[in-house]
């Protein structure tokens, strides 16, 4: 469902990503796992085609993102940390306008708003203004928004970031939830425990490389570490010695 094909990008002379090639599959919830810096926003952005790559290029659901952007975009649902909400609105207008760009009737828009009112507890949270929101509130609207039209793929960037734990609860079992077949969920984060909890396999990236992609158990196994964490320790500085 996602192949991605030596992509590579560079900002001046900085080489953010070097050359990564992987494949994602269909009903996966796939871990893009990496500290600061790693590249996963730069990665995740040239995907939902929001950034053009230097080099290589990716087919997600089947649409070449150089090619056919168009069909790229409508076939992902897009959270990152740079998207706000207009303060005036309540969070039902903000989903019943983004239903109304994605071609949906009001009974339609409705319907989903209520589905992922169930799915997301978007409670009061949908007929209060976005200015007087939370941020656990206000990132509930902006992961519905990104899913009002139901794509197929769903990129979450540190979408957990900032969210109290019952905020992080609700978000994480929506997670598990979009593991479907015909459904791709990207998921990055810093966060081991994110990821051992809802990813079935895990891309390492680190400074722009590609370190490992497998499942928890086989990068464990491969590194012969007992955590996430030491693994990532492992792969990162092979020299050191780490704790299994
Ligand atoms: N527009 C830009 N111009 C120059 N350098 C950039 C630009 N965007 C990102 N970078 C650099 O590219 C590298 C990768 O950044 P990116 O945001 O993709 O990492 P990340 O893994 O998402 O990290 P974080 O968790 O901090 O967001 C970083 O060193 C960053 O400073």
């Amino acid at each position: 469902m996602l192949s991605i094909q030596h992509l590579t990008k560079t900002y001046g002379s900085f080489q953010a990503l070097h050359s990564v090639t992987m494949t994602a599959h269909d009903g996966e919830v796939f871990g893009l796992l990496g500290p600061n810096g790693a590249g996963k926003t730069t990665l995740l952005r040239i995907l939902a085609t929001l950034l053009r790559p230097t080099g290589g290029t990716a087919t997600l659901n089947g649409h070449d993102i150089l090619r056919d952007p168009e069909a790229v975009r409508r076939s992902v649902g897009v959270v990152n940390g740079g998207m706000g909400l207009p303060a005036r609105l309540t969070g039902r207008e903000v989903l019943r306008s983004f239903a109304t760009l994605y071609g949906l009737s009001r009974a339609q828009a409705d319907a989903r708003i209520s589905e992922l009112d169930d799915r997301l507890e978007l409670g009061r949270t949908l007929d209060v203004r976005a200015g007087e929101y939370s941020t656990g509130m206000k990132q509930k609207v902006v992961i519905a928004r990104a899913v009002i039209h139901d794509p197929p793929v769903l990129i979450l960037d540190e979408a957990a970031s900032g969210l109290d734990i019952f905020a992080r609860r609700t978000l994480l079992d929506f997670v598990h939830a979009t593991r479907a077949p015909g459904r791709l969920t990207l998921y990055s984060t810093h966060v081991m425990s994110e990821v051992e909890e809802v990813c079935d396999r895990v891309a390492i990236l680190h400074q722009g490389e590609l370190l490992n992609v497998s499942t928890i158990p086989d990068v464990l196994e491969r590194t012969g570490t007992g955590s996430l964490e030491r693994a990532f320790f492992a792969l990162v500085r092979p020299e050191a010695p780490h704790a299994r």
